[in-house]
């Protein structure tokens, strides 16, 4: 054995028991050799690199292999196994013969670069006899990047004057850090000249303080730079070559679910630590940990980790619980949102695997897996789900361009797929018009495992039936069956027929794709009125359609004015607009708007539903005028009027009108008194207080009243008369006589009105309008059993808030979507999604006859869809009431 041999024996086995490694005296002793030739021994096998020589003093030497193993160990379990290869690749580079090679790490933000860089420095200081640390200091670039002076001066030091401000000579970090470790973080922040500066230091160990020209320092000092930038493009060339050893550390997703464990003990352990007392896990919680998605890496990571610990932690102060028990509820929203939609999207695939490994979706299965003996409601919510989950993985699953005509072919038996694509072309009336003729094809692939099915007679006991909410999709299922079974032979049972009629709902329901050249605006005075009609229209017909426009009583008429401007200047491509307002001061608005853009502007006003309906089915069909679309929508306007003689006045809304002088108050008495004594029959009518100026004796307000109401009476203690309107005198009224007169003028008049708000659109049609309109929006529930429940529970809540037909109609489809969605949000574990979606009004106080009034019907919807109406919803709920 030769001396090198010798001295790295020895080396080997000194380090059994010392693990920090030996100096040359240590070596020399062993050996009996002097210091100089052990030293030399030494750095011979240095440099073959086979023994690394740590910074500090005394110098100590370490065999390679054994040093970053016995180094790392307790630090291991700390950087885990992905970073092992890092960290050995770090240690070899920074115990490099003679001087330390300078490091770049790169990474994602918050992948652990500062946290190595440090990890490294306690190594090195770890190894180190001296008693005095290594200085290990550390800056951000990116804290000076606006101030490229400051931030070199920071690094370099400055000399006095060296630019304004530089009012004295400043050491830089560079002589701090000499015969240490340097860390610069975000190098790329450096300006050019900076990063020159910083390589003439790396390449000589030479430096200058900022405004200095001539004098030369020297410092000695270990780089570690770190970037989250490509260093091949943020750094100049020459520096980034300087770097010879450059460190990637890997993003949290590309790290293994150990390693992630391991990150998550020991953030527990810290925060345990911290708290001073036991702290538990939750399963489910433990598992988000693992998995959820982290662009933040570990930093984030740590710091999800502890807020979530400090809400338990929260907990556990409040007494209510007795450990610190970190659980789901923990986590932030932002996090449970990306878990959510994660959860979603796994759902999915793994839906779409299960069927891979077998030819065909089988639903057959699925549906077998319910329990028929749960309540109908939920048996219904169960299968719908099921079923358009299952139209949805199909049609996913097989659309173009996945699937080519072969494709088909393979799936689909030719006479089957022959046969659908000849019922494409020749049932074009039967069909729903929005039917695609992949829809068709997907409809084929269901049909094929039903044939598949019926074959091996696993199917006929075991098909629930279920019943499309839409009739218009169930009797085109039945054209299409009967189209079938003529044509091919193929003989399907009437649940397979109402199954198809879910496989022709259009694929995009909501489209708002339609464009419109001529723009309907809506406008009406209320908080919702517009809101609402637009809503069930827009619903009804599919399409955003309507923009409605609402004018509650705190806004004036200019703001107004602007909003509908607006609306009209949003789409470039508008070529005409149809504005339906509800009563005579906005009549005006469009003529002015007209003037001012430059837009033609038809105003139709006393606007009801079936004229908005209408404006909006007519606004669709591309080929009509503006002067078209309003003079179908006029005919609406009288379309529920039975008696077509009955013209203009008959639709006009009554209105008793109590007159007084300014500021006598004793109309408003008069208007409350005469309230009490309308019947049920008169809900209709309006009482409206008129003051009369008494100077003037102006009745210009009431003929204006006149031209929008059929006004049945004036009531004051003002004598005004104004064309056939009676007159009742205030004094007369509080007699029996007067009563009489006024009760038999409404007697008068309430014959003669006979308009939709009031009766036509009969309970029969309400319902069906519902049941179309919902049935387009609706998922999970069956629209049948939800008018059924209205039906009954909604008249008392209607009475009480005095709504017309319209707002009733727009209520009953609000609820209708609202149920739904609950549902969808219970599933999908979306609640607090749709409760944040609800406006908060802070300032809403909400009565308790309101509360009471909306009680038994939101009950029974509870109980019935086996949901929990949250109480912001509830609140919203009585608010839109009103
Ligand atoms: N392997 C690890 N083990 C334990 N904690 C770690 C590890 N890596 C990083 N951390 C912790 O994660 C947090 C973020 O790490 P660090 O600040 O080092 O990331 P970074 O890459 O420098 O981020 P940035 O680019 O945003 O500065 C720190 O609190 C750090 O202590």
């Amino acid at each position: 054995m030769n001396r090198l041999d010798e001295v790295y024996k020895e080396l080997k086995s000194f380090e059994q028991i010392h693990p920090q490694g030996a100096s040359a005296y240590d070596i020399a002793k062993k050996l009996k050799i002097d210091r100089s030739t052990a030293s030399r021994y030494l750095n011979k096998l240095v440099k073959e690199n086979k023994v690394m020589k740590s910074p500090g003093k005394p110098v100590r030497y370490k065999t390679h292999s054994s040093f970053v193993n016995t180094q790392q160990a307790d630090l291991e379990i700390r950087v885990g196994k992905s970073l092992q290869p890092i960290l050995k690749k770090a240690m070899a580079a920074f115990l490099y013969p003679s001087n330390p090679l300078p490091i770049l790490i790169t990474g994602e933000t918050g992948t652990g670069k500062t946290f190595l860089a440090e990890t490294l420095s306690k190594i090195v200081n770890q190894t180190s006899d001296d008693k005095k640390q290594i200085p290990f200091i550390t800056f951000n670039c990116a804290d000076y990047a606006n101030n490229p002076e400051l931030l070199m001066g920071q690094i370099f030091g400055i000399k006095e004057g060296a630019f304004t401000g530089a009012t004295e000579d400043k050491i830089g970090l560079v002589e701090r850090a000499n015969n240490g470790i340097l860390f610069l973080d975000e190098i790329h922040r450096l300006p050019p000249s900076g990063q020159e500066m910083l390589f003439y230091l790396m390449d000589k160990g030479i430096y200058r303080r900022l405004g200095e020209t001539t004098k030369e320092r020297y410092s000695n000092v270990s780089l570690i730079a770190a970037t989250t930038e490509d260093p091949n493009k943020a750094l100049l060339p020459t520096l980034n070559r300087r770097f010879s050893v450059k460190l990637t550390l890997p993003p949290l997703r590309e790290r293994s679910r150990e390693e992630r464990e391991e990150l998550l003990e020991q953030f527990l352990k810290e925060e345990k630590k911290k708290m001073n007392t036991d702290l538990l896990i939750s399963d489910s919680c433990r598992e988000i940990l693992l998995t959820y998605e982290c662009p933040g890496n570990i930093g984030q990571l740590k710091s999800d980790i502890q807020i979530a610990c400090a809400r338990a932690y929260l907990r556990f102060l409040n007494n209510e619980e007795d450990r610190v028990i970190l659980k789901k509820e923990d986590l932030s929203n932002e996090l449970m949102d990306g878990v959510n939609e994660k959860i979603k999207k796994q759902e999915f695939n793994s839906k779409s695997n299960l069927y891979d490994s077998s030819p065909l979706p089988n639903i057959y299965e699925k549906l077998n897996e319910i329990n028929k003996n749960q309540p109908l409601e939920i048996t219904n919510v169960k299968l719908q789900r099921i079923i358009q989950e299952y139209i949805q993985i199909l049609s996913q699953k097989y659309k173009p361009p996945q699937l080519s005509k072969k494709g088909w072919q393979k799936l689909i038996d030719k006479d089957l797929l022959d046969a659908l694509k000849l019922a494409y072309h020749k049932l074009k009336k039967q069909l729903p018009a929005s039917v695609s003729i992949n829809q068709l094809y997907v409809l084929g692939l269901h049909l094929q495992n039903y044939r598949n099915h019926s074959k091996n007679n696993r199917y006929h006991e075991s098909l629930p039936s279920i019943i499309h909410p839409n009739i218009k999709y169930r009797q085109s299922a039945q054209q299409l069956a009967l189209f079938l079974e003529k044509n091919i032979g193929l003989n399907l049972p009437e649940e397979e027929i109402e199954l198809m009629a879910f496989f022709l709902k259009s694929e995009r329901p909501h489209s708002s794709l339609v464009e419109q050249s001529i723009a309907v605006i809506l406008v009406t005075h209320g908080e919702y009125t517009a809101s609402s009609m637009a809503h069930v229209t827009n619903t009804l017909l599919g399409n955003e359609v309507i923009h409605a426009i609402d004018m509650p009583l705190d806004v004036s008429t200019n703001e107004t004015y602007e909003r509908v401007k607006q609306e009209i200047q949003k789409n470039p491509n508008i070529k005409g607009v149809l504005l339906l307002v509800d009563i005579g001061s906005l009549v005006t608005m469009g003529d002015t708007i007209q003037h001012e853009i430059d837009i033609p502007i038809r105003t139709l006003s006393n606007v009801n539903l079936s004229m908005v309906l209408e404006a909006g089915r007519k606004s669709l069909v591309s080929s009509l005028s503006l002067d078209e679309i309003y003079e179908e929508t006029k005919k609406a306007m009288f379309a529920f009027i039975k008696n077509d003689a009955q013209t203009a006045t008959m639709h006009k809304k009554r209105l008793i009108a109590t007159v007084c002088f300014t500021g006598e108050g004793a109309a408003q008495l008069l208007e409350t008194w005469i309230k009490k004594y309308l019947s049920t029959l008169d809900q209709d009518v309006i009482v409206r207080t008129v003051r009369i100026d008494p100077t003037t004796k102006d009745t210009t307000v009431l003929k204006e009243l006149k031209s929008y109401y059929d006004i049945v009476a004036i009531i004051g203690t003002v004598s005004v008369s104004i064309d056939d309107v009676p007159f009742i005198p205030a004094w007369e009224l509080l007699q029996k006589e007067g009563i009489s007169r006024l009760e038999k003028l409404l007697e008068l008049t309430r014959n003669r009105i006979d308009f939709i708000d009031n009766q036509p659109i009969e309970q029969k049609e309400f319902a069906t309008l519902i049941l179309q309109g919902l049935g387009e929006i609706v998922t999970y529930i069956n629209p049948k059993i939800m008018i059924e429940i209205l039906d009954e529970f909604m008249p008392p809540i209607q009475a009480f808030f005095q709504w017309d037909n319209t707002r009733e109609l727009g209520m009953w489809m609000h609820l209708g979507s609202l149920v739904d969605r609950i549902i969808s949000a219970k599933l999908n574990n979306t609640m607090e999604q749709l409760k944040k979606s609800v406006p908060i009004d802070r300032n809403i106080t909400i009565t308790k006859e309101e509360e009471e009034i909306w009680s038994k019907l939101l009950s029974k919807l509870e109980s019935t869809f086996k949901i929990k109406i949250p109480a912001i919803i509830k609140k919203e709920l009585v608010k839109l009431s009103r």
